[in-house]
């Protein structure tokens, strides 16, 4: 594997010093934390920004870090891991605001506020519209942008000018014979509508046999879907136009549509170290990786050369996978150059697929 992306890269760097603060203070006003939770919070952003990675000799889950723990306890936070210093720093936050008490979920005021925004109706109009199974794909790549306000129009083909890799005609075929298939969830809110949209057009047209939805089991990444973000998006889909949201609720109650989480996804490491339950479930499926933290894992967050082919960097999957993701971070595979910028700008996209 190439040099792994540490807290060194001034990308990383910028989103502990700069995107943290802006988020801790998002969080300070939308909850009624006291002078401990916010005492907390602060002494957690000094700490992921200067201090030394360490693990309290009293948290609930230290078997689990430890069991994850890849010799970074004892870091220097600027010298770990961009992947798993983050994804520590998600735990630390839940665990600063009393999440593991109260279970109160700190994102969820700017999740419900997502669902229920003035303008979701007239984004989601084009449900109304029959779907092809391009505008469906598309529908779910690009609502990794949650920005929808582009045309998903059936037979829209300009839209694939914007992919830098584009494998979308390989995934189509894929489906000719119908399969069983796995998303692992990225975002709630209209990320996740637009996911589900595409599962009910798999279910809906008989691609799909069966769809499991993976959600994540706690609150992780500011906006990432959990079991209860599921149940919101799905009543909130049978509030909207075409019929998805009540397709998809008789598929569930029918045992079609499955909605399950697990620890792993949570986990500071890359799906190269997936554990064999989760790897015998997603072998006999096609699975589907929404979003950049999920490429992130799926790929290795390292410093990989953008012409290295991306079946290399995922032979280690159990079964045939898409990625699906708009370009929010450094690491890219399986295109062509792409400058610094464009890699972190969130105005490119890719669909990859392999198939061992
Ligand atoms: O929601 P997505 O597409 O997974 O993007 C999350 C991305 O945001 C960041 O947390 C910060 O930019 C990245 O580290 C991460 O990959």
């Amino acid at each position: 594997m190439p040099p792994v992306i540490t807290l060194e890269s001034p990308f990383a760097r910028q989103v502990f010093h700069k995107r943290h603060p802006v988020l801790f203070q998002r969080l300070k006003d939308a909850h009624p934390y006291g002078p401990q939770q916010r005492k907390a919070l602060d002494e957690l952003l000094r700490e992921s920004q200067e201090g030394v990675i360490s693990l309290a000799d009293d948290a609930f889950d230290r078997d689990q870090w430890l069991d994850w723990d890849r010799r970074h306890f004892g870091t220097p936070w600027p010298k770990a891991p961009f992947l798993w210093a983050e994804s520590y720093f998600y735990r630390l936050l839940l665990g600063a605001v009393g999440y593991f008490e109260t279970g109160v979920d700190p994102f969820g005021p700017f999740k419900t506020a997502e669902l229920h925004s003035s303008t979701l109706e007239d984004d989601y109009a084009w449900l109304a519209q029959p779907l092809d199974f391009d505008a469906a794909l598309m529908a779910s790549l690009y609502g990794n942008r949650a920005d929808l306000g582009f045309q998903l129009i059936a037979g829209n083909t300009k839209i694939h000018d914007e992919l830098v890799a584009d494998d979308s005609a390989q995934v189509q075929e894929f489906f000719r014979k119908p399969a069983k298939v796995t998303f692992i969830l990225d975002n709630a809110g209209r990320e996740l509508l637009s996911d589900l949209v595409f599962a009910d057009h798999l279910l809906a047209n008989g691609l799909a046999t069966e769809i499991t939805l993976h959600a994540k089991p706690y609150p992780y990444y500011v906006s990432d879907a959990t079991m209860t973000d599921v149940g919101d998006c799905m009543r909130r889909l049978r509030q909207l136009p075409g019929g998805a949201g009540q397709r998809l609720h008789e598929a569930a109650a029918e045992g079609r549509l499955k909605v399950r989480t697990h620890p792993f996804h949570c986990a500071p490491l890359s799906f190269h170290d997936m554990p064999d339950d989760l790897a015998t479930e997603l072998k006999s499926q096609l699975t589907i990786f929404k979003g950049d933290l999920n490429y992130r894992r799926l790929v290795g967050d390292c410093y990989w050369d953008e012409a290295t082919p991306f079946r290399q960097t995922v032979s280690y999957l159990p079964g045939p996978a898409v990625a699906l993701r708009i370009l929010k971070s450094e690491v890219v595979v399986g295109a062509g150059n792409i400058d610094p910028a464009s890699r972190i700008a969130g105005t490119h996209a890719m669909i990859q697929m392999y198939q061992p």
